[in-house]
Protein backbone atom coordinates (compact mmCIF):
# COMPACT_ATOMS: atom_id res chain seq x y z
CA UNK A 1 0.00 0.00 0.00
CA UNK A 2 0.80 3.68 -0.78
CA UNK A 3 0.94 6.44 1.42
CA UNK A 4 2.91 9.22 -0.30
CA UNK A 5 2.00 10.17 -4.24
CA UNK A 6 5.30 10.12 -4.88
CA UNK A 7 6.13 6.60 -5.70
CA UNK A 8 3.17 6.67 -7.51
CA UNK A 9 4.45 8.53 -10.57
CA UNK A 10 6.83 5.35 -10.87
CA UNK A 11 3.94 2.89 -10.43
CA UNK A 12 1.61 4.10 -12.47
CA UNK A 13 3.39 5.99 -15.35
CA UNK A 14 6.45 4.45 -17.05
CA UNK A 15 7.16 1.66 -13.67
CA UNK A 16 4.87 -0.99 -13.21
CA UNK A 17 4.74 -3.58 -10.82
CA UNK A 18 6.21 -6.80 -11.17
CA UNK A 19 3.15 -8.40 -12.51
CA UNK A 20 2.75 -5.70 -15.01
CA UNK A 21 6.58 -6.04 -16.24
CA UNK A 22 6.16 -9.18 -17.09
CA UNK A 23 2.79 -8.79 -18.81
CA UNK A 24 4.66 -5.45 -20.73
CA UNK A 25 7.23 -8.33 -21.59
CA UNK A 26 4.98 -10.67 -23.29
CA UNK A 27 4.81 -10.34 -27.31
CA UNK A 28 1.71 -12.62 -26.56
CA UNK A 29 0.52 -14.65 -23.57
CA UNK A 30 -1.07 -17.57 -24.19
CA UNK A 31 -4.77 -17.78 -22.62
CA UNK A 32 -3.40 -20.76 -20.88
CA UNK A 33 -3.74 -19.66 -17.25
CA UNK A 34 -7.22 -18.55 -17.43
CA UNK A 35 -8.71 -21.06 -20.34
CA UNK A 36 -7.59 -23.93 -17.73
CA UNK A 37 -10.02 -22.05 -15.50
CA UNK A 38 -12.45 -21.57 -18.10
CA UNK A 39 -12.25 -25.55 -18.51
CA UNK A 40 -12.45 -25.86 -14.78
CA UNK A 41 -16.03 -24.06 -14.64
CA UNK A 42 -17.04 -25.82 -17.25
CA UNK A 43 -16.42 -29.02 -15.89
CA UNK A 44 -13.85 -30.24 -18.59
CA UNK A 45 -10.96 -30.57 -15.99
CA UNK A 46 -10.82 -31.98 -12.48
CA UNK A 47 -10.07 -29.83 -9.51
CA UNK A 48 -6.80 -29.59 -9.16
CA UNK A 49 -5.09 -30.48 -5.58
CA UNK A 50 -5.38 -27.95 -2.42
CA UNK A 51 -8.90 -27.65 -1.46
CA UNK A 52 -10.15 -25.92 1.52
CA UNK A 53 -6.42 -24.53 1.77
CA UNK A 54 -7.95 -21.02 2.47
CA UNK A 55 -11.39 -20.45 3.77
CA UNK A 56 -14.18 -18.24 2.31
CA UNK A 57 -13.01 -18.93 -1.07
CA UNK A 58 -14.60 -20.80 -3.44
CA UNK A 59 -14.19 -24.42 -4.52
CA UNK A 60 -13.17 -23.29 -8.16
CA UNK A 61 -10.74 -20.34 -7.28
CA UNK A 62 -8.97 -23.46 -5.40
CA UNK A 63 -9.21 -25.57 -8.15
CA UNK A 64 -7.68 -22.92 -10.27
CA UNK A 65 -5.02 -22.22 -7.60
CA UNK A 66 -3.39 -24.86 -8.24
CA UNK A 67 -3.93 -25.75 -11.74
CA UNK A 68 -0.99 -25.99 -13.86
CA UNK A 69 -0.83 -22.59 -15.53
CA UNK A 70 0.75 -22.56 -18.61
CA UNK A 71 1.94 -25.98 -20.96
CA UNK A 72 5.20 -26.00 -19.57
CA UNK A 73 7.75 -24.88 -22.40
CA UNK A 74 5.02 -22.86 -24.15
CA UNK A 75 6.29 -19.75 -25.59
CA UNK A 76 5.27 -16.41 -26.45
CA UNK A 77 7.23 -15.62 -29.04
CA UNK A 78 6.36 -18.60 -30.67
CA UNK A 79 3.22 -17.93 -31.02
CA UNK A 80 3.60 -14.74 -33.07
CA UNK A 81 3.26 -15.03 -36.67
CA UNK A 82 6.40 -14.48 -38.41
CA UNK A 83 5.04 -11.92 -40.68
CA UNK A 84 3.55 -10.20 -37.96
CA UNK A 85 -0.05 -10.68 -39.25
CA UNK A 86 -1.49 -11.54 -35.64
CA UNK A 87 -1.78 -8.67 -33.24
CA UNK A 88 0.12 -5.88 -35.66
CA UNK A 89 -0.40 -4.55 -38.44
CA UNK A 90 -2.23 -2.32 -39.09
CA UNK A 91 -4.27 -1.11 -37.00
CA UNK A 92 -2.10 -1.10 -33.57
CA UNK A 93 1.37 -1.58 -34.60
CA UNK A 94 2.52 0.70 -31.46
CA UNK A 95 1.11 -2.18 -29.21
CA UNK A 96 2.82 -4.34 -31.15
CA UNK A 97 6.32 -2.61 -31.24
CA UNK A 98 6.03 -1.78 -27.40
CA UNK A 99 5.93 -5.53 -26.49
CA UNK A 100 8.45 -6.97 -28.71
CA UNK A 101 10.73 -3.88 -27.28
CA UNK A 102 10.12 -4.51 -23.65
CA UNK A 103 11.02 -8.02 -24.23
CA UNK A 104 14.76 -7.83 -23.92
CA UNK A 105 16.71 -10.90 -24.67
CA UNK A 106 18.61 -12.12 -21.92
CA UNK A 107 17.40 -10.41 -19.35
CA UNK A 108 14.78 -11.18 -17.12
CA UNK A 109 12.29 -9.07 -18.10
CA UNK A 110 13.02 -10.75 -21.81
CA UNK A 111 10.49 -13.10 -23.17
CA UNK A 112 11.53 -15.71 -21.15
CA UNK A 113 12.11 -14.14 -18.05
CA UNK A 114 8.55 -12.57 -18.35
CA UNK A 115 6.85 -16.28 -19.29
CA UNK A 116 8.34 -17.57 -16.03
CA UNK A 117 7.07 -15.23 -14.28
CA UNK A 118 3.96 -15.09 -15.97
CA UNK A 119 2.16 -17.96 -14.23
CA UNK A 120 3.06 -16.64 -10.87
CA UNK A 121 0.88 -13.60 -11.57
CA UNK A 122 -1.84 -15.29 -13.21
CA UNK A 123 -1.46 -17.58 -9.51
CA UNK A 124 -1.54 -14.51 -7.41
CA UNK A 125 -4.49 -12.88 -9.60
CA UNK A 126 -6.76 -16.34 -8.59
CA UNK A 127 -5.79 -16.53 -5.16
CA UNK A 128 -8.87 -13.84 -4.30
CA UNK A 129 -10.84 -17.01 -6.76
CA UNK A 130 -10.20 -14.55 -9.42
CA UNK A 131 -11.37 -17.92 -12.15
CA UNK A 132 -13.86 -17.33 -14.60
CA UNK A 133 -16.36 -19.96 -12.29
CA UNK A 134 -18.93 -17.69 -11.03
CA UNK A 135 -19.01 -17.64 -7.77
CA UNK A 136 -22.99 -18.90 -6.14
CA UNK A 137 -24.97 -15.70 -6.46
CA UNK A 138 -22.16 -13.62 -8.28
CA UNK A 139 -23.84 -11.55 -10.97
CA UNK A 140 -22.03 -13.78 -13.59
CA UNK A 141 -24.06 -16.57 -12.11
CA UNK A 142 -27.09 -14.45 -12.38
CA UNK A 143 -26.48 -14.41 -16.22
CA UNK A 144 -27.07 -18.34 -16.54
CA UNK A 145 -29.75 -19.86 -18.54
CA UNK A 146 -30.47 -17.21 -21.42
CA UNK A 147 -28.86 -16.78 -24.62
CA UNK A 148 -25.86 -14.97 -25.47
CA UNK A 149 -28.04 -12.21 -26.78
CA UNK A 150 -30.21 -11.79 -24.19
CA UNK A 151 -27.16 -11.81 -21.41
CA UNK A 152 -26.20 -8.87 -23.18
CA UNK A 153 -29.02 -6.90 -23.09
CA UNK A 154 -29.71 -4.10 -20.38
CA UNK A 155 -26.61 -2.85 -18.61
CA UNK A 156 -23.42 -2.94 -19.89
CA UNK A 157 -21.49 -6.46 -19.07
CA UNK A 158 -18.80 -4.50 -17.13
CA UNK A 159 -21.68 -3.79 -14.84
CA UNK A 160 -23.07 -6.98 -14.48
CA UNK A 161 -20.22 -8.38 -13.24
CA UNK A 162 -18.57 -6.24 -11.60
CA UNK A 163 -17.78 -8.30 -8.28
CA UNK A 164 -19.21 -8.01 -5.30
CA UNK A 165 -16.54 -9.76 -3.02
CA UNK A 166 -12.88 -9.73 -2.45
CA UNK A 167 -12.71 -13.67 -3.64
CA UNK A 168 -13.70 -12.49 -7.06
CA UNK A 169 -11.69 -9.20 -7.12
CA UNK A 170 -9.02 -9.83 -9.71
CA UNK A 171 -5.47 -8.65 -9.04
CA UNK A 172 -4.04 -5.89 -7.17
CA UNK A 173 -2.18 -7.49 -5.32
CA UNK A 174 0.09 -5.13 -3.82
CA UNK A 175 -2.47 -3.42 -2.06
CA UNK A 176 -5.00 -6.15 -0.95
CA UNK A 177 -2.82 -9.76 -0.96
CA UNK A 178 -2.27 -11.31 2.17
CA UNK A 179 -0.55 -9.31 4.75
CA UNK A 180 -1.59 -5.99 3.36
CA UNK A 181 -2.58 -3.43 5.59
CA UNK A 182 -5.47 -2.57 3.56
CA UNK A 183 -6.57 -6.47 3.91
CA UNK A 184 -5.76 -6.42 7.51
CA UNK A 185 -8.37 -3.52 8.24
CA UNK A 186 -10.69 -5.02 5.60
CA UNK A 187 -10.96 -8.08 7.74
CA UNK A 188 -11.02 -6.25 10.97
CA UNK A 189 -14.05 -3.93 9.69
CA UNK A 190 -11.83 -0.37 10.39
CA UNK A 191 -11.85 0.78 6.95
CA UNK A 192 -10.14 4.38 7.44
CA UNK A 193 -11.37 7.18 4.73
CA UNK A 194 -9.10 6.36 1.67
CA UNK A 195 -8.48 7.79 -1.88
CA UNK A 196 -8.13 5.32 -4.37
CA UNK A 197 -6.14 6.43 -7.20
CA UNK A 198 -5.69 4.78 -10.52
CA UNK A 199 -6.09 4.21 -13.96
CA UNK A 200 -9.95 4.22 -15.61
CA UNK A 201 -11.30 0.83 -15.14
CA UNK A 202 -8.65 -0.62 -12.72
CA UNK A 203 -11.01 -1.26 -10.22
CA UNK A 204 -11.18 1.85 -8.12
CA UNK A 205 -15.20 1.86 -7.80
CA UNK A 206 -15.75 -1.84 -7.56
CA UNK A 207 -13.46 -1.83 -4.28
CA UNK A 208 -15.11 1.14 -3.11
CA UNK A 209 -18.53 -1.15 -3.20
CA UNK A 210 -16.97 -4.80 -1.85
CA UNK A 211 -16.05 -2.41 1.00
CA UNK A 212 -19.41 -0.91 1.61
CA UNK A 213 -20.70 -4.45 1.07
CA UNK A 214 -18.24 -5.94 3.86
CA UNK A 215 -19.35 -3.14 5.99
CA UNK A 216 -22.76 -2.84 6.03
CA UNK A 217 -22.32 -6.20 7.63
CA UNK A 218 -21.77 -4.25 11.19
CA UNK A 219 -24.64 -1.65 10.00
CA UNK A 220 -22.43 0.58 8.38
CA UNK A 221 -24.99 3.13 6.18
CA UNK A 222 -22.90 3.80 2.40
CA UNK A 223 -24.12 6.33 0.23
CA UNK A 224 -22.50 7.23 -2.95
CA UNK A 225 -22.00 10.39 -4.96
CA UNK A 226 -20.41 11.29 -8.04
CA UNK A 227 -18.48 14.33 -8.26
CA UNK A 228 -19.45 14.72 -11.97
CA UNK A 229 -22.79 15.56 -10.59
CA UNK A 230 -23.12 16.46 -6.71
CA UNK A 231 -23.87 19.65 -5.76
CA UNK A 232 -22.25 21.43 -2.46
CA UNK A 233 -25.71 21.18 -1.07
CA UNK A 234 -25.88 17.49 -1.98
CA UNK A 235 -22.64 16.62 0.28
CA UNK A 236 -23.93 19.25 3.12
CA UNK A 237 -27.47 16.66 3.22
CA UNK A 238 -25.38 13.42 3.04
CA UNK A 239 -23.24 14.43 5.72
CA UNK A 240 -26.40 16.33 7.84
CA UNK A 241 -27.69 12.59 7.75
CA UNK A 242 -24.45 10.98 8.34
CA UNK A 243 -24.51 12.77 11.92
CA UNK A 244 -28.01 12.36 12.41
CA UNK A 245 -27.20 8.28 12.08
CA UNK A 246 -24.25 8.40 14.08
CA UNK A 247 -25.97 10.39 17.14
CA UNK A 248 -29.39 8.54 16.88
CA UNK A 249 -28.38 5.32 15.93
CA UNK A 250 -24.56 4.92 16.26
CA UNK A 251 -24.56 3.99 12.16
CA UNK A 252 -21.82 5.20 11.24
CA UNK A 253 -21.71 5.86 7.49
CA UNK A 254 -19.06 5.84 4.53
CA UNK A 255 -19.33 8.11 1.65
CA UNK A 256 -17.92 6.87 -1.57
CA UNK A 257 -17.43 9.71 -3.91
CA UNK A 258 -16.15 8.96 -7.48
CA UNK A 259 -14.29 11.09 -9.70
CA UNK A 260 -13.30 13.05 -6.36
CA UNK A 261 -11.11 15.60 -8.34
CA UNK A 262 -13.62 17.27 -10.00
CA UNK A 263 -14.64 18.64 -6.76
CA UNK A 264 -13.36 22.00 -6.46
CA UNK A 265 -11.32 22.64 -3.58
CA UNK A 266 -13.60 24.83 -1.56
CA UNK A 267 -16.15 21.70 -2.34
CA UNK A 268 -13.71 19.30 -1.11
CA UNK A 269 -13.25 21.37 2.19
CA UNK A 270 -16.90 20.90 2.95
CA UNK A 271 -16.20 17.37 4.37
CA UNK A 272 -13.12 18.07 5.89
CA UNK A 273 -14.31 18.63 9.30
CA UNK A 274 -16.53 15.68 9.25
CA UNK A 275 -13.55 13.45 7.74
CA UNK A 276 -11.93 14.93 10.51
CA UNK A 277 -14.58 14.40 13.67
CA UNK A 278 -15.44 10.78 11.97
CA UNK A 279 -18.79 11.31 11.04
CA UNK A 280 -17.95 10.28 7.53
CA UNK A 281 -15.40 7.54 6.75
CA UNK A 282 -14.66 9.25 2.89
CA UNK A 283 -13.52 7.12 -0.07
CA UNK A 284 -12.52 9.19 -2.79
CA UNK A 285 -12.11 7.60 -5.91
CA UNK A 286 -10.06 9.29 -8.69
CA UNK A 287 -7.93 8.93 -12.15
CA UNK A 288 -5.62 12.47 -11.47
CA UNK A 289 -2.78 12.53 -9.19
CA UNK A 290 -4.60 13.46 -5.77
CA UNK A 291 -1.03 15.34 -4.47
CA UNK A 292 -2.32 17.96 -7.55
CA UNK A 293 -6.16 17.43 -7.37
CA UNK A 294 -7.36 16.99 -3.49
CA UNK A 295 -7.25 19.27 -0.89
CA UNK A 296 -3.83 18.55 1.02
CA UNK A 297 -5.92 19.42 4.04
CA UNK A 298 -8.16 16.32 3.10
CA UNK A 299 -5.76 14.28 1.83
CA UNK A 300 -3.31 14.04 4.99
CA UNK A 301 -6.94 12.39 6.64
CA UNK A 302 -6.78 9.97 4.16
CA UNK A 303 -4.48 7.05 3.45
CA UNK A 304 -3.95 6.96 -0.31
CA UNK A 305 -4.24 3.66 -1.91
CA UNK A 306 -2.59 3.17 -5.33
CA UNK A 307 -4.19 0.74 -7.71
CA UNK A 308 -2.12 -0.24 -11.10
CA UNK A 309 -3.63 -1.08 -14.65
CA UNK A 310 -4.70 -4.54 -14.61
CA UNK A 311 -2.19 -7.08 -15.49
CA UNK A 312 -2.36 -9.10 -19.05
CA UNK A 313 -2.75 -12.11 -16.84
CA UNK A 314 -5.60 -10.56 -14.41
CA UNK A 315 -7.07 -9.10 -17.86
CA UNK A 316 -7.43 -12.58 -18.56
CA UNK A 317 -9.16 -13.75 -16.05
CA UNK A 318 -11.73 -11.28 -16.33
CA UNK A 319 -12.43 -11.69 -19.77
CA UNK A 320 -12.60 -15.49 -19.55
CA UNK A 321 -14.84 -15.16 -16.73
CA UNK A 322 -17.05 -13.22 -18.98
CA UNK A 323 -16.92 -15.71 -21.41
CA UNK A 324 -17.30 -18.46 -19.32
CA UNK A 325 -20.83 -16.61 -18.13
CA UNK A 326 -21.87 -15.90 -21.23
CA UNK A 327 -21.87 -19.17 -22.62
CA UNK A 328 -19.43 -18.39 -25.08
CA UNK A 329 -16.96 -21.13 -25.91
CA UNK A 330 -13.03 -20.86 -26.94
CA UNK A 331 -11.41 -21.94 -29.76
CA UNK A 332 -8.02 -22.79 -29.91
CA UNK A 333 -5.43 -23.63 -32.60
CA UNK A 334 -4.72 -27.24 -31.58
CA UNK A 335 -8.33 -28.62 -30.62
CA UNK A 336 -11.41 -30.05 -32.60
CA UNK A 337 -13.90 -27.86 -33.07
CA UNK A 338 -17.26 -29.60 -31.79
CA UNK A 339 -20.12 -27.93 -30.50
CA UNK A 340 -18.75 -29.81 -26.93
CA UNK A 341 -15.21 -28.13 -27.25
CA UNK A 342 -14.75 -26.16 -24.14
CA UNK A 343 -18.32 -26.63 -22.86
CA UNK A 344 -20.72 -23.98 -22.60
CA UNK A 345 -23.12 -23.44 -20.05
CA UNK A 346 -25.61 -21.99 -22.61
CA UNK A 347 -28.43 -24.67 -22.64
CA UNK A 348 -30.57 -22.28 -25.32
CA UNK A 349 -31.33 -23.48 -28.84
CA UNK A 350 -29.01 -20.57 -30.28
CA UNK A 351 -26.30 -20.98 -32.55
CA UNK A 352 -22.88 -21.37 -30.34
CA UNK A 353 -21.04 -18.55 -30.29
CA UNK A 354 -17.24 -19.03 -30.48
CA UNK A 355 -14.21 -17.08 -29.65
CA UNK A 356 -10.50 -17.38 -31.14
CA UNK A 357 -8.11 -17.98 -27.81
CA UNK A 358 -5.73 -15.74 -29.90
CA UNK A 359 -8.78 -12.99 -29.45
CA UNK A 360 -8.32 -13.04 -25.92
CA UNK A 361 -5.40 -12.74 -25.04
CA UNK A 362 -5.29 -9.71 -27.56
CA UNK A 363 -8.30 -8.21 -26.17
CA UNK A 364 -5.92 -8.68 -23.18
CA UNK A 365 -3.39 -6.52 -24.50
CA UNK A 366 -4.95 -4.45 -26.02
CA UNK A 367 -7.40 -2.85 -23.49
CA UNK A 368 -4.96 -1.75 -21.82
CA UNK A 369 -5.33 -2.88 -18.22
CA UNK A 370 -8.80 -1.53 -18.12
CA UNK A 371 -10.83 -4.18 -17.23
CA UNK A 372 -14.18 -2.29 -18.20
CA UNK A 373 -12.60 -1.28 -22.25
CA UNK A 374 -11.88 -4.87 -22.12
CA UNK A 375 -15.14 -6.07 -21.18
CA UNK A 376 -16.55 -3.56 -23.50
CA UNK A 377 -14.99 -4.26 -26.13
CA UNK A 378 -16.15 -8.05 -25.61
CA UNK A 379 -19.49 -7.15 -25.27
CA UNK A 380 -19.26 -5.23 -28.74
CA UNK A 381 -17.29 -7.62 -30.57
CA UNK A 382 -19.84 -10.02 -29.79
CA UNK A 383 -23.01 -8.24 -30.71
CA UNK A 384 -21.97 -6.95 -33.71
CA UNK A 385 -21.13 -10.56 -34.46
CA UNK A 386 -24.66 -11.60 -33.95
CA UNK A 387 -26.46 -8.70 -35.35
CA UNK A 388 -24.29 -9.62 -38.43
CA UNK A 389 -26.51 -12.09 -38.44
CA UNK A 390 -23.45 -14.77 -39.05
CA UNK A 391 -25.41 -17.59 -37.53
CA UNK A 392 -24.32 -19.58 -40.93
CA UNK A 393 -20.61 -19.08 -40.66
CA UNK A 394 -18.54 -21.90 -41.07
CA UNK A 395 -15.28 -21.59 -38.88
CA UNK A 396 -13.23 -23.65 -40.37
CA UNK A 397 -9.84 -25.28 -38.75
CA UNK A 398 -7.75 -28.20 -39.49
CA UNK A 399 -10.46 -30.17 -41.36
CA UNK A 400 -13.04 -29.66 -39.09
CA UNK A 401 -16.27 -26.91 -39.10
CA UNK A 402 -18.48 -25.85 -36.97
CA UNK A 403 -21.82 -23.68 -37.33
CA UNK A 404 -22.13 -21.08 -35.54
CA UNK A 405 -21.24 -17.41 -34.94
CA UNK A 406 -17.13 -16.98 -34.90
CA UNK A 407 -15.19 -14.35 -32.79
CA UNK A 408 -11.66 -13.16 -34.18
CA UNK A 409 -8.75 -11.10 -33.12
CA UNK A 410 -10.27 -8.67 -35.92
CA UNK A 411 -13.46 -8.56 -34.27
CA UNK A 412 -12.32 -7.93 -31.04
CA UNK A 413 -10.17 -5.17 -32.14
CA UNK A 414 -13.07 -3.39 -34.29
CA UNK A 415 -14.94 -3.18 -30.76
CA UNK A 416 -12.10 -1.48 -28.78
CA UNK A 417 -11.36 2.32 -29.39
CA UNK A 418 -8.09 3.04 -29.84
CA UNK A 419 -8.21 6.95 -28.36
CA UNK A 420 -9.37 5.29 -25.25
CA UNK A 421 -6.90 2.53 -25.69
CA UNK A 422 -3.30 4.33 -26.12
CA UNK A 423 -3.87 7.27 -24.59
CA UNK A 424 -5.75 9.37 -21.72
CA UNK A 425 -5.68 12.71 -23.41
CA UNK A 426 -7.30 14.93 -20.03
CA UNK A 427 -5.14 12.53 -17.38
CA UNK A 428 -2.13 12.50 -16.39
CA UNK A 429 -1.25 9.85 -19.42
CA UNK A 430 -1.41 13.47 -21.45
CA UNK A 431 1.62 14.99 -19.47
CA UNK A 432 3.84 11.68 -19.01
CA UNK A 433 4.12 11.45 -22.71
CA UNK A 434 5.11 15.05 -23.32
CA UNK A 435 7.87 15.00 -20.84
CA UNK A 436 8.88 11.32 -22.23
CA UNK A 437 8.93 13.51 -26.07
CA UNK A 438 10.95 16.15 -24.47
CA UNK A 439 13.35 13.82 -22.79
CA UNK A 440 13.48 11.92 -25.98
CA UNK A 441 14.71 14.67 -27.92
CA UNK A 442 16.98 15.86 -25.47
CA UNK A 443 18.44 12.91 -24.94
CA UNK A 444 18.72 12.74 -29.27
CA UNK A 445 17.10 9.78 -29.44
CA UNK A 446 15.03 10.26 -32.52
CA UNK A 447 13.60 6.74 -32.81
CA UNK A 448 11.33 7.13 -29.09
CA UNK A 449 11.06 10.89 -30.08
CA UNK A 450 8.93 9.58 -33.25
CA UNK A 451 7.37 7.10 -30.76
CA UNK A 452 6.14 9.52 -28.31
CA UNK A 453 4.60 11.79 -30.64
CA UNK A 454 2.92 8.98 -32.39
CA UNK A 455 1.63 8.12 -29.09
CA UNK A 456 0.18 11.17 -28.49
CA UNK A 457 -1.18 12.30 -31.71
CA UNK A 458 -2.67 8.71 -32.61
CA UNK A 459 -4.60 8.98 -28.98
CA UNK A 460 -5.98 12.40 -30.01
CA UNK A 461 -3.71 14.60 -28.65
CA UNK A 462 -4.01 18.52 -30.03
CA UNK A 463 -1.22 19.07 -32.22
CA UNK A 464 -0.83 22.72 -31.01
CA UNK A 465 -0.09 21.27 -27.68
CA UNK A 466 2.80 19.17 -29.16
CA UNK A 467 3.65 22.40 -31.03
CA UNK A 468 3.64 24.75 -28.16
CA UNK A 469 6.46 22.39 -26.39
CA UNK A 470 8.42 22.48 -29.66
CA UNK A 471 8.71 26.11 -29.47
CA UNK A 472 9.89 26.14 -26.26
CA UNK A 473 12.43 23.12 -26.52
CA UNK A 474 14.14 25.24 -29.52
CA UNK A 475 15.23 27.85 -26.87
CA UNK A 476 15.44 25.52 -23.72
CA UNK A 477 17.53 22.77 -25.14
CA UNK A 478 18.71 23.86 -28.61
CA UNK A 479 18.97 27.04 -27.97
CA UNK A 480 22.25 28.84 -29.81
CA UNK A 481 23.43 25.74 -31.12
CA UNK A 482 20.97 26.19 -33.82
CA UNK A 483 18.93 28.87 -33.70
CA UNK A 484 16.89 27.68 -36.67
CA UNK A 485 15.76 25.37 -34.71
CA UNK A 486 13.44 28.53 -33.08
CA UNK A 487 12.29 29.05 -36.84
CA UNK A 488 11.54 25.23 -37.65
CA UNK A 489 9.18 25.16 -34.11
CA UNK A 490 7.37 28.10 -34.93
CA UNK A 491 6.65 26.97 -38.71
CA UNK A 492 5.55 23.54 -37.23
CA UNK A 493 3.26 25.34 -35.45
CA UNK A 494 1.57 27.57 -37.55
CA UNK A 495 1.43 24.56 -39.78
CA UNK A 496 -0.51 22.47 -37.50
CA UNK A 497 -2.86 25.75 -37.23
CA UNK A 498 -3.29 26.12 -40.87
CA UNK A 499 -4.23 22.13 -42.57
CA UNK A 500 -4.89 20.34 -38.30
CA UNK A 501 -4.52 16.51 -38.37
CA UNK A 502 -4.23 14.02 -39.60
CA UNK A 503 -2.02 16.17 -41.98
CA UNK A 504 -0.03 18.13 -40.01
CA UNK A 505 1.04 14.83 -37.91
CA UNK A 506 4.22 14.99 -41.08
CA UNK A 507 5.21 18.31 -39.92
CA UNK A 508 5.85 17.76 -36.11
CA UNK A 509 7.46 14.39 -36.82
CA UNK A 510 9.63 16.43 -39.00
CA UNK A 511 10.76 18.82 -36.50
CA UNK A 512 10.60 16.55 -33.48
CA UNK A 513 13.40 14.43 -35.68
CA UNK A 514 15.16 17.76 -36.34
CA UNK A 515 15.11 18.54 -32.96
CA UNK A 516 16.47 14.92 -31.66
CA UNK A 517 19.14 15.28 -34.38
CA UNK A 518 19.96 18.65 -33.67
CA UNK A 519 22.96 20.02 -31.24
CA UNK A 520 21.98 20.96 -27.92
CA UNK A 521 22.90 23.87 -26.33
CA UNK A 522 21.25 25.04 -22.40
CA UNK A 523 23.56 28.29 -22.74
CA UNK A 524 20.84 30.53 -22.80
CA UNK A 525 18.53 29.21 -20.69
CA UNK A 526 20.93 28.12 -18.13
CA UNK A 527 22.35 31.78 -17.97
CA UNK A 528 19.13 33.34 -18.17
CA UNK A 529 18.16 30.98 -15.03
CA UNK A 530 21.22 32.36 -13.44
CA UNK A 531 20.09 36.05 -14.11
CA UNK A 532 16.17 34.97 -12.67
CA UNK A 533 17.95 33.26 -9.12
CA UNK A 534 20.39 36.45 -9.27
CA UNK A 535 17.17 39.01 -8.52
CA UNK A 536 15.11 36.67 -6.77
CA UNK A 537 17.74 36.42 -4.11
CA UNK A 538 19.16 40.08 -4.38
CA UNK A 539 18.31 41.20 -0.26
CA UNK A 540 16.96 45.01 -0.37
CA UNK A 541 16.48 47.38 -3.17
CA UNK A 542 17.58 46.67 -6.24
CA UNK A 543 20.21 48.45 -7.65
CA UNK A 544 19.22 51.52 -9.70
CA UNK A 545 20.05 51.33 -13.19
CA UNK A 546 23.76 53.26 -14.05
CA UNK A 547 23.20 57.08 -14.96
CA UNK A 548 25.28 56.15 -18.08
CA UNK A 549 22.57 54.23 -19.59
CA UNK A 550 19.69 56.04 -18.96
CA UNK A 551 18.10 57.88 -21.43
CA UNK A 552 17.58 61.58 -20.97
CA UNK A 553 14.99 63.14 -23.70
CA UNK A 554 14.53 66.29 -21.10
CA UNK A 555 16.66 68.82 -20.17
CA UNK A 556 15.83 68.34 -16.49
CA UNK A 557 16.99 64.95 -16.96
CA UNK A 558 20.29 65.38 -18.91
CA UNK A 559 20.49 67.82 -15.58
CA UNK A 560 20.36 65.17 -13.42
CA UNK A 561 23.36 63.38 -15.45
CA UNK A 562 21.02 61.20 -16.98
CA UNK A 563 23.03 59.66 -20.50
CA UNK A 564 26.50 61.22 -19.28
CA UNK A 565 29.20 59.86 -20.43
CA UNK A 566 27.67 57.26 -22.53
CA UNK A 567 30.16 55.95 -25.18
CA UNK A 568 27.89 55.56 -28.13
CA UNK A 569 29.55 52.42 -29.71
CA UNK A 570 29.27 52.95 -33.28
CA UNK A 571 31.64 56.10 -33.11
CA UNK A 572 34.13 53.74 -31.87
CA UNK A 573 36.55 52.14 -34.09
CA UNK A 574 37.71 49.95 -31.33
CA UNK A 575 36.22 47.78 -28.58
CA UNK A 576 34.86 50.22 -25.97
CA UNK A 577 35.58 50.13 -22.29
CA UNK A 578 32.11 50.64 -20.52
CA UNK A 579 30.10 49.02 -17.58
CA UNK A 580 26.97 47.82 -18.60
CA UNK A 581 25.91 46.09 -15.14
CA UNK A 582 24.83 48.04 -11.66
CA UNK A 583 27.70 49.12 -9.57
CA UNK A 584 26.90 46.17 -7.65
CA UNK A 585 26.79 43.59 -9.91
CA UNK A 586 30.24 44.49 -11.65
CA UNK A 587 31.99 41.27 -12.48
CA UNK A 588 29.05 38.91 -12.43
CA UNK A 589 29.29 36.44 -15.29
CA UNK A 590 25.73 35.05 -15.68
CA UNK A 591 26.84 32.78 -17.92
CA UNK A 592 29.79 31.37 -15.65
CA UNK A 593 28.37 27.81 -13.53
CA UNK A 594 24.94 26.31 -14.73
CA UNK A 595 22.43 26.63 -11.96
CA UNK A 596 18.77 25.41 -13.15
N1 LIG B 1 -9.98 -5.95 -10.17
C1 LIG B 1 -11.07 -6.31 -10.87
N2 LIG B 1 -11.53 -7.56 -10.84
C2 LIG B 1 -12.60 -7.94 -11.56
N3 LIG B 1 -13.30 -7.10 -12.36
C3 LIG B 1 -12.88 -5.83 -12.43
C4 LIG B 1 -11.77 -5.38 -11.69
N4 LIG B 1 -11.57 -4.07 -11.95
C5 LIG B 1 -12.53 -3.72 -12.79
N5 LIG B 1 -13.33 -4.77 -13.09
C6 LIG B 1 -14.46 -4.76 -14.03
O1 LIG B 1 -14.41 -3.52 -14.74
C7 LIG B 1 -15.56 -2.75 -14.49
C8 LIG B 1 -15.15 -1.31 -14.27
O2 LIG B 1 -14.40 -1.23 -13.08
P1 LIG B 1 -14.51 0.01 -12.06
O3 LIG B 1 -15.78 0.76 -12.30
O4 LIG B 1 -14.27 -0.50 -10.69
O5 LIG B 1 -13.28 0.83 -12.55
P2 LIG B 1 -12.76 2.23 -12.00
O6 LIG B 1 -11.32 2.04 -11.65
O7 LIG B 1 -13.64 2.76 -10.95
O8 LIG B 1 -12.86 3.08 -13.34
P3 LIG B 1 -13.16 4.63 -13.58
O9 LIG B 1 -12.02 5.41 -13.03
O10 LIG B 1 -13.21 4.73 -15.08
O11 LIG B 1 -14.49 4.91 -12.92
C9 LIG B 1 -16.24 -3.37 -13.30
O12 LIG B 1 -17.64 -3.24 -13.39
C10 LIG B 1 -15.81 -4.81 -13.36
O13 LIG B 1 -16.69 -5.54 -14.19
Amino acid sequence: MLLRPERRAQGHGGGRGAAGRAAGALPRVPVGAARRAHQLASGRVLAGRGEGRRAGAEPAALQQENAPLRPPGESSEEEEPEDGSGLAAPVFPLFHKGRAAAATPGTPGGAAGAHRGAPAAAARGQERGAGPAASPGSHAAALSGETVAQKLEGKPLADKLRPGTLGDYVGQDQVLGEQTLLRSLLEAHEIPSLVLWGPPGCGKTTLAHIIASNSKKNGTRFVTLSATSAKTNDVRDVIKQAENEKRLLKRKTILFIDEIHRFNKSQQDTFLPHVECGTVTLIGATTENPSFQVNSALLSRCRVIVLEKLSVEAMEMILMRAITSLGIRILGQDEQHTSSANGSDSKSSESPVYIEEKAVSTLAYLCDGDARTGLNGLQLAVQARLTAGKTSHQASTQGCSVGGVFITEDHVKEGLQRSHILYDRAGEEHYNCISALHKSMRGSDENASLYWLARMLEGGENPLYVARRLVRFASEDIGLADPLALTQAVAAYQGCHFIGMPECEVILAQCVVYFARAPKSIEVYSAYSNVKACLRNHQGPLPPVPLHLRNAPTRLMKDLGYGKDYKYNPMYKEPVEQDYLPEELKGVDFFKGQKI
